[in-house]
């Protein structure tokens, strides 16, 4: 058995208030704790089976969710809106009818799982409390399950119901509801009296109450004013239930979580020490107000007499607490496993601001001497235990009760650890109060007050986590904070299938504390929501269900048929025979395999179905890429054809805009320069005024530069112009001078049978080609200097004179002189030919004379009409084109000729070409100012 409190502020608070009073009570949260232990020192079956107490409540909560009623916290507790703002007692009968029926249809699952219970007790308005006003007709029970909570005036509930925020009717449901008037006994029956039933059956179990400071807890759970609470009934009941089935020795003691050692001879001297001395300090101490009184027997465990039904014991100690023992007969020890003894032990801590403090290893001076701490560990199962806490054997209710005194007196409050065995334990814990951090007066207050709202945080946030796990089993499960705090650590295996807990929800009717009320209330109302898991199997009933469930091996049937008899709890391994040990470790091992198996099985399975799944999720995650992909990429060709038309258009408009501004320059300038030519005065040029808002921009630009050089322009643009005027001039001349030396060559090529002399004609003609050449030569590369001015010219005259045009009348000029170029020297390749064939003539014609008689001399007709013949004969060779070529190489000017003067002419070729050969006009350099 094992009692721990877990103290708060108001414990300490209470305590000096009593101490004035005189009226020294405690309050605080209490743990017991019960384990069995047999005389042979071997571990029972059930010795992994605890032993808890749970509370259980009707689940509101649920209930309101599955009637559609509002979510999260509120739906659990807070009555809708339109149950609240219509016809409230109405809307809330019919929830409370809806309630009913649900909580007494779920009250124990199918699959043998239970509901937590959770009973709520009203403890009684003190006068004083009357007095100063506190009974507003806040809690109001309405059925021996259900209660209705209306939020006084001046609560924050009720502000935030004014404000619309929350609801100001809230409506609970519990398993049951104990009134101000009701009896300790009445509650013991309806919580305890089973639990109690149920630890000495190799049941965990745990109790533990709940609710704001001064709400009546430790009166719950230890009692006052001659009324036992529901710890000290426990212990009695149990004792009375162990009458005669005690194990006197002290050499079973409880170790780790819930196993059991057995001490040796100095061990156990140690132990018997260690009572005495505690049992002595409490007789020293307070223990005179402490006495058992026994009417007719009271089974102490020494004695080993059995409890009859006329026990009238009576318990009472320093707070008046005094106990009878009529109402706390189980019924006997009969339905008890035979031949099993019990041997108790119980244990006391604390847990304070975090820290876990042995009650029963109190210092020897509390002033002296700092307290140790404990530590939490955990066994190899996982399961927390306070390691090195100290532990009584006790025989008796007595006893227990002086070793809780002790460890009350040793300031706050302890755990009881009975030990048993098989380690059965009965747990109750009385926990702190909620505290209003803003009315603790100072800090250390504050600090335990913090630590107080903590733990009870984490509990609350450790039974949300639980519920939702049980609620959204497909989910992955949320990791439940227990070892946040301390409190939860401890309470962790009772929650986890290691036993069952009940809860008491403590609270009062004060107005002032309503808002605190409502709190705890909501907090119970997630409690109610929690089921219990299925009590874990012990190793040996394990073991038996799976000999049971192998029939395919006949060998196992003998172990079969003896284990019929046996249920899964009384199961004892020590029962069984070698052989049928050794055939269970078979039947194991095939199930390990088997479990194996099939684990390797489901692995399997879920590999594949998450590989699919995934297969699943890349697959859309590549067809949604692609989607994604095949519209971003129309969106950036959409964009770049936009762009693009943009680009097109802006570059349109700029270049409309600039070459209309340009071809206004231009006519500004023309008109400026012609305007300058005709009045040969330079005034300043026109140009559009500059307020014209329709001219354009670039005329008024220009204007506005253009007037500061009007003057010296207009000079330049005058030498500019008569530069022009003797470059046309020029080139004017040098084409008559090629026309003149075309024609010269002409008659040249006409005379040549002429001059009988075929040999000098060609090399004179020659000669005067290559003069001709040289001639054009220069002259074109004057005509380049020329077009070179020009174009400087042009440039320096800001694009603004006929450079346009001197320019193109420049490169007339040079394709024509390409054109004469090429037709010198397609007449240089004539002229090589003629040579060739007069070469051939001069030739035969002078075998010719060599093989005729001497001829008189011909006369110049005939000549003439022979040399005609042979450039007829010539011109007859050419290609087409050449004979084309010839006719504008001798102009028609030249038949107006007359022959006469033509031979004249003729006669002398070669000073003709000398005299055309002019000195051309000294091309005197011209400075143009041409701008492009
Ligand atoms: N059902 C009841 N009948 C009569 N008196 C009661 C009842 N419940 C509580 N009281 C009295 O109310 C006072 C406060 O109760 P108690 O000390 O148990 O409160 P508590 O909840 O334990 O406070 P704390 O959280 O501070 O420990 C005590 O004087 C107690 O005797």
């Amino acid at each position: 058995m094992e009692v721990f409190k877990y103290a708060g502020v108001g414990d300490r608070w209470r305590q000096v208030e009593h101490s004035h009073t005189g009226d020294r009570r405690h309050a605080g949260s209490w743990f017991v704790k019960m384990a069995l232990a047999s005389p042979c020192g071997v571990l029972s079956d059930e010795d992994e089976c605890g032993a808890v107490f749970e509370s259980t409540a009707a689940d509101i909560g649920a209930l309101l969710r599955s009637q559609r009623f509002v979510s999260p916290l509120p739906e659990i507790s807070v009555i809708t809106p339109a149950a609240d703002s219509q016809t409230p007692t109405k809307e809330c009968g019919q929830v409370l009818s809806s309630l009913k029926s649900d909580v007494s249809r779920r009250g124990s699952a199918d699959d043998g799982s239970e509901k937590l219970k959770v009973f709520l007790r009203i403890r009684p308005l003190t006068e004083a409390e009357k007095e100063r006003g506190e009974e507003q007709g806040c809690v109001n029970v309405q059925s021996e399950d259900s209660l209705l909570l209306r939020a006084p005036k001046d609560s924050r509930n009720m502000k935030s119901a004014e404000r619309g925020v929350s609801q100001s009717l809230h409506k609970f449901t519990f398993t049951k509801i104990f009134g101000p008037q009701t009896p300790q006994q009445e509650v013991y029956d309806h919580t305890i009296r089973e639990m109690v039933r149920d630890v000495l059956h190799g049941e965990n179990r745990l109790l533990y109450t709940y609710g704001v400071t001064n709400s009546g807890k430790t009166y719950t759970i230890q009692g006052a004013g001659g009324e036992a609470g529901l710890l000290p009934r426990a212990l009695v009941s149990v004792f009375l239930k162990l009458s005669g089935r005690l194990y006197s020795a002290m050499d079973l003691k409880p170790v780790l979580s819930q196993e059991v050692r057995k001490l040796d001879a100095g061990e156990v001297r140690a132990e018997e020490m260690r009572r005495d001395a505690l049992l002595k300090e409490e007789e020293s101490t307070g223990g005179h107000h402490s006495r058992l009184r026994a009417g007719l027997s009271w089974d102490s465990g020494i004695s080993g007499l059995s409890a009859t039904s006329h026990i009238a014991t009576q318990l009472e100690d320093s707070d008046g607490i005094s106990l009878e023992t009529n109402g706390l007969c189980l019924s006997g020890g009969e339905d008890l496993e035979e031949g099993v003894q019990f041997s108790v032990w119980v244990s006391f801590y604390e847990i304070y601001n975090e820290f876990l403090y042995d009650l029963l290893d109190a210092p020897p001076s509390l002033q002296s001497r700092k307290r140790a701490t404990l530590r939490l560990s955990d066994d190899k199962h996982g399961n927390p235990y306070v390691k090195d806490l100290t532990w009584i054997q006790v025989q008796s209710a007595e006893e227990a009760w002086k070793v809780l005194k002790v460890g009350q007196r040793n300031q706050s409050f302890a755990s009881t650890h009975l030990n048993h065995n098989s380690s059965r334990r009965l747990s109750v814990c009385d926990l702190a109060g909620s505290e209003r951090c803003k009315t603790q007066p100072n800090g250390e207050r504050m600090k335990e007050a913090n630590n107080i709202n903590t733990s009870l945080l984490t509990l609350g946030r450790c039974i949300s986590a639980l519920r939702h796990n049980q609620n959204n089993k497909s989910r992955p499960p949320l990791v439940v904070p227990f070892r946040d705090s301390k409190l939860t650590r401890v309470l962790q295996s009772f929650f986890c299938g290691h036993g069952r807990s009940c809860m008491v929800v403590n609270i009062n009717s004060c107005a002032s504390t309503y808002d605190e009320t409502l709190q705890a209330l909501k907090f119970s109302a997630i409690a109610t929501q929690l089921v219990h898991g299925p009590c874990s199997k012990t190793r040996v009933a394990y073991i038996l269900s799976l000999l049971r469930e192998e029939p395919a091996h006949p060998n196992d049937t003998t172990l079969l048929e003896e284990d019929e008899e046996e249920s899964e709890e009384e199961g004892d391994i020590t029962m069984f025979d070698p052989e049928a040990l050794l055939k269970a470790i078979d039947v194991l091992k095939r199930e390990v395999l088997r479990q194996r198996q099939e684990k390797e099985e489901l692995e399997a399975q879920v590999r594949e179905e998450v590989c699919t799944e995934m297969m699943e999720v890349i697959n859309r995650m590549q067809d949604d890429f692609s989607e994604t992909l095949e519209s971003e990429r129309d969106l950036m060709e959409k964009r770049c054809e936009n762009k693009i038309n943009n680009l097109k258009s802006s570059l349109k408009k700029y270049y409309s805009q600039e070459l209309e501004e340009r071809d206004d320059e231009i006519r500004e300038l023309t008109a400026a320069l012609k305007e300058k030519e005709d009045g040969n005065i330079a005034p300043a040029p026109v140009f559009p005024p500059l307020s014209d808002v329709n001219g354009p921009r670039r005329s008024r630009r220009l204007a506005s530069t253009h007037k500061r050089d009007t003057d010296h322009e207009s000079v330049e643009l005058i030498q500019c112009k008569a530069e022009l005027e003797q470059c046309k001039a020029e080139l004017d001349l040098k084409q008559t001078e090629l026309r003149l030396k075309t024609l010269e060559l002409k008659r040249f090529q006409e005379n040549l049978p002429l001059t009988g002399i075929t040999g000098n004609l060609t090399t004179t003609a020659e000669r005067k080609l290559e003069e001709g050449q040289r001639n054009l030569k220069q002259l074109r590369m004057e005509l380049q200097t020329l077009g070179i001015k020009l174009q400087s010219g042009e440039r320096a005259c800001c694009r603004n004179t006929d450079g346009e045009k001197l320019r193109h009348a420049l490169s007339s000029a040079d394709s024509k002189l390409a054109k004469q170029d090429q037709m010198l020297v397609e007449l240089h390749t004539s002229l090589h030919l003629v040579k060739a064939e007069l070469r051939k003539k001069d030739e035969m014609l002078a075998q010719y004379q060599r093989t005729q008689p001497p001829q008189p001399p011909m006369a110049p007709g005939s000549c003439k009409k022979r040399g005609c013949g042979v450039a007829v004969a010539y011109v007859e060779n050419q290609p087409p084109e050449k004979r084309a070529f010839f006719r504008s190489l001798f102009p028609s000017r030249t038949p107006s000729k007359t022959p006469s003067r033509q031979r004249a002419e003729v006669t002398t070729p070669y000073t003709r070409v000398l005299r055309t050969r002019q000195p051309s006009p000294p091309s005197t350099p011209i400075q143009l100012r041409v701008k492009y």
